[in-house]
């Protein structure tokens, strides 16, 4: 585990506390009222318990206001815990509901991906999830210690005013159970982030044997054992971790528990045997015994409440950190990306995805003119992809530069410069939403245009389906959820084909209409023969005097554009229009001629 020091500590209690009272200043003034109270109440029956017994001792002693009082402070002992739990309940609630907020918030204040593939950014953000849900218990850890330092400060001055010896005594034991339940926190702290990668994995697995996306090959490779004993070896791997630490809990506590009881055992004897001489009185000996109670109970509920809130911290560290992350990518937040007039210039780009993996790019120059419909092709892994992510800048190029009208991406707000650019990815999303909002997410204010909608639906030839389906556009796209539509009725909910989800996702790229640049990769890979004739000539319309690249397999597809560029060991290799390219007999003249020929052999 990273090691959270006392500073990384205090830094996470300050923020935990500062997101608390801001979410719920009036629950955290009166969770902590009534925490003081909540301390107050034993200490003053204990005091009022020896008056009203010592009174009774006496031939005239008067009770009446003590024993008023001593119904108060039991209405106020019964009645206070109720109070604090309601109070505890609704400022966690609402401190979750910010620090959730904020969470995400920071999560898509990540400007790329790389975040996203990482590792241990990714246990910490599933940690930080988790400790945002509990920034409410940090809260009641903190009243809980302040609660036991009241107690305990009121119960030993009741008790060094009988024995000052059994005072220092009491407290002298406490000195071990605390420190055992620090070191017990932070060993569970460090065991929760240990332990994470298996959580995340048995997570997936889980994910996988209940989803539908994986069913199919699950059941048809009957692979479904074998995933379960997977995900089962990882959930024993962490319990064996966990009953460990159970165990190692189990022995340190017992430990404690009998060194408290000698302690209170000695005390009782000593008072006992004191009052028999007659040094302290009958009253004396109840409050000593309340005392000791009282001590003991004290300082047990602050060590747990101290060691939860230790815990609580070293997890919450983790939500602080990921608060505090910087941008995966630096980025300019003045300036707007202009309307593109010149084009868009990738200069000796190269790039790696990280030091320990290859280059993709080695030098790719490439200029895609304005107005100009431009293809990128090449075989599997040569890095089409990966170009398209750089000129949305979802990573910044390792050396090398793309400029967007001669200006580099670097130097403007991505969220400008992506307010320029539509899409269609080849790993487009499927949302599990109703037909509107998935082609309308593609450009928000038009989620209330259904003109727009249908209009990008019949572009991408996918209308006539949309308007099939049971509730048209409202109907929900997955067998997931209901909607408010659907009045609970679950079989209005439809599965689309592959090649219907990827008419949706070009759908979702139409709708964002008059943006600079259209990139399409693979925009049809999914589609019938006819559709992917229908579906091309439509984009062939669509990219007449725009700027788009498209990337596709399909030769056949780009063939009209008007500059096809090669991309082969991570240059752009070659570059020219279609039957340039044929002429120079080059990779693009030998992947035409080989496609062309299959549809030939097929004749
Ligand atoms: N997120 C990533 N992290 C590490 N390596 C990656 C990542 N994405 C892609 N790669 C690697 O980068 C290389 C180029 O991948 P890319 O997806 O850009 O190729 P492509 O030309 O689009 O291929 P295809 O035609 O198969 O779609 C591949 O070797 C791939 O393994």
């Amino acid at each position: 585990m990273s090691a959270v020091g006392a500073r990384g500590l205090a830094s996470a209690a300050a923020e935990a506390m500062s997101l608390t009272w801001r979410s719920a200043p009036g629950g955290v003034s009166g969770y902590v009222f009534v925490t003081l109270a909540e301390a107050a109440a034993p200490i003053a029956t204990a005091w009022m318990t020896k008056s009203v017994i010592d009174r009774l001792a006496a031939p005239e002693g008067e009770v009446t206001g003590l024993a008023l009082g001593l119904a108060a402070s039991g209405l106020a002992a019964a009645a206070l815990p109720g109070i604090a739990r309601y109070l505890r309940v609704q400022t966690g609630r609402r401190a979750r509901v910010v620090a959730t907020d904020r969470l995400f918030a920071a999560a898509e204040r990540q400007v790329g991906l790389r975040r996203f593939e990482d590792p241990v950014f990714l246990d910490r953000l599933r940690l930080a999830q988790e400790s945002a849900g509990a920034t409410g218990d940090l809260v009641s850890g903190v009243c809980g210690s302040l609660h036991g330092v009241l107690s305990l400060v009121g119960f030993v001055a009741s008790l060094l005013i009988l024995s000052p010896a059994m005072t220092a005594l009491v407290l002298l034991a406490a000195v071990p159970v605390l420190v055992a339940e620090l070191l017990l926190s932070r060993r569970r702290a460090t065991l929760q982030w240990e332990t994470e990668q298996i959580h995340r994995r048995e997570f997936f697995y889980s994910r996988l044997l209940t989803g539908v996306q994986a069913a199919t090959e699950i059941r048809l490779f009957g692979i479904g054992a074998f995933l379960r004993a997977r995900m089962m070896a990882e959930r024993r791997v962490a319990d064996t971790a966990e009953s460990r630490m159970d165990r190692r809990e189990l022995v340190t506590q017992g430990g404690l528990t009998a060194l408290s009881a000698s302690v209170a055992g000695a005390g009782l004897w000593w008072a006992i045997v004191a009052a028999r001489q007659g040094s302290i009185s009958v009253g004396d000996v109840a409050m000593f015994i309340a005392a000791v109670g009282g001590v003991q109970a004290a300082l047990n509920s602050l060590v747990s409440s101290v060691a939860s809130t230790h815990q609580l911290l070293l997890t919450f560290s983790h939500y602080v950190a990921v608060i505090r992350t910087e941008p995966d990518l630096l980025s300019v937040d003045e300036g707007t990306a202009s309307e593109l007039r010149r084009g868009i210039e990738l200069r000796d780009v190269w790039f790696r995805y990280s030091d320990d993996h290859a280059w993709v790019l080695r030098g790719a120059d490439l200029t895609i003119p304005h107005g100009s419909a431009v293809a990128l092709v090449g075989l599997n892994g040569a890095g089409k992809s990966t170009l398209i992510k750089l000129l949305c800048r979802m990573y910044d190029p390792t050396r090398g530069t793309i400029l967007w009208d001669g200006v580099d991406l670097r130097d403007i707000p991505p969220a400008q410069l992506r307010e320029r650019i539509s899409a269609v990815f080849q790993d487009h999303m499927n949302f599990d939403m109703s037909a509107a909002e998935n082609i309308g997410l593609g450009d928000l204010p038009s989620l209330n245009d259904p003109v727009r909608i249908r209009d990008a639906a019949v572009r991408a030839g996918v209308h006539d389906k949309i308007s099939q389906l049971p509730r048209g556009y409202d109907t929900l796209l997955t067998r997931m959820f209901f909607s408010e539509a659907d009045k609970g009725d679950p079989e209005t909910g439809v599965v689309l084909s592959g090649g219907q989800w990827q008419r949706l996702a070009l759908a979702r790229a139409l709708v964002r209409d008059g943006r600079d640049l259209m990139i399409l990769d693979e925009p049809s890979s999914g589609l019938d023969p006819e559709a992917e004739h229908e579906v091309h000539t439509r984009i062939r319309e669509y990219r007449a005097g725009r700027t788009s690249l498209l990337i596709s397999h399909r030769l056949s597809a780009v063939r009209d554009a008007d500059l096809i560029a090669v991309l082969h060991e991570g240059r752009v290799a070659e570059l020219g229009a279609h039957e340039m390219l044929l002429a120079a007999d080059g990779h693009y003249a030998r992947l035409f001629r080989l496609q062309a020929a299959g549809y030939q052999e097929a004749r």
